[in-house]
């Protein structure tokens, strides 16, 4: 008898750099219960976008070893790389994935990381909403919404104690290409996403609701509203909210629907109990920033 065939709902996580994406997707699999399993055993996995940069040639090489090199412009990515990767996941093949090094600003040689069929898989990347036919192929967009200032703040000592860098070569780098390509090509992208994290991982409500979407994604029968994961993600969430703030017996006075949540949804927030904003983004011209 043929195995079943696991095809995943797919969910892509874009941000500008240091927003907190990749701590997102961690906190969202540790919440899943999912951080401990073995690989093969993995319902929930995360992919990063930087295993998709393309090699450099060695001009190029020698340019990014200065900081003059745009790794934040579309082009530094294998866009088709991308699209065939996330094809195979949603057939639910095996697939194999480049590791990036930084400080050698190419793909390690050697070392590659198996993707085992999952039920959710998370693609999180500066650009991923950023490529038309990529974009089309997500289940669930969710954007990390994260002030500059507190990026840069978090970029500068990263880059220099994991990525090898000295601090003029980050700022440097950041003036030239990272700030412009983020207003260029990442910003822009933020209307494509069905929901927006405001503080990333500081969100709890949001990363919560999320978590009890993709818990829902798991384990459908448990489900308590029978909601559809494949189809209105924000007015799930909203539902979803409302159901645990009124099982856990807390105070109606403190969950307030925005009057943008009409039924239209364009654009509706919810401010919780503890004054945590969600951002759900049903109007491609609604901004939070
Ligand atoms: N909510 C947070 N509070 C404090 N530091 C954070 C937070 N989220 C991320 N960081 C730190 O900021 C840096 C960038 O976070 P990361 O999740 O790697 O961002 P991205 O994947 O968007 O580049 C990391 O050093 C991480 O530990
Ligand atoms: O060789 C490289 C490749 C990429 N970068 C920078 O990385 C970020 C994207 O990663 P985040 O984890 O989302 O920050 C992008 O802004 C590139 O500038 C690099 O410096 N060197």
């Amino acid at each position: 008898m043929e195995s079943e065939v696991k095809k995943p709902f797919l969910i892509g996580v874009a941000g500008g750099t240091a927003s907190g994406k990749s701590t997102v997707c961690k906190r969202i699999i540790g919440k899943l219960g999912q951080a401990e399993v073995n690989d093969q055993q993995r319902q929930v996995v995360s992919i990063s976008q930087d295993s998709f940069y393309r090699e450099l040639t060695q001009e190029e090489k020698l340019r990014a070893q200065k900081g003059r090199f745009n790794f934040d412009h579309p082009d530094a990515f294998d866009e088709k790389l991308m699209y065939t990767t996330m094809k195979d996941i949603l057939e639910g093949k095996k697939v194999t994935i480049n590791s990036y090094d930084y400080r050698t600003n190419s793909i390690c040689p050697n070392k590659t990381v198996t993707i085992y069929p999952a039920d959710v898989v998370l693609f999180e990347g500066i650009l991923v909403f950023y490529f038309p036919e990529i974009r089309e192929l997500f289940h669930m967009k969710l954007f990390v919404d994260t002030d500059s200032d507190t990026r840069l703040a978090r970029r500068v000592p990263r880059d220099i104690n994991e990525r090898g860098r000295d601090l003029d070569q980050v700022l440097n780098q950041y003036m030239l290409f990272v700030k412009p390509a983020f207003e260029e090509f990442c910003s822009p992208t933020k209307k494509f996403a069905d929901v927006i994290i405001p503080r990333g991982a500081d969100n709890t409500v949001a990363i919560d609701l999320i978590v009890h979407h993709i818990n829902d994604i798991l384990h459908p029968t448990a489900s308590l509203n029978g909601l559809n994961g494949h189809s209105n993600v924000a007015i799930d969430l909203i539902v979803q909210h409302i159901r645990d703030f009124l099982s856990n017996r807390l105070s109606l006075d403190a969950l307030t629907l925005s009057p943008t949540s009409t039924p239209a949804l364009n654009g509706a927030a919810i401010n919780g109990s503890r004054g945590k904003n969600i951002f759900f983004n049903g109007d491609p011209n609604y901004r939070p920033h």
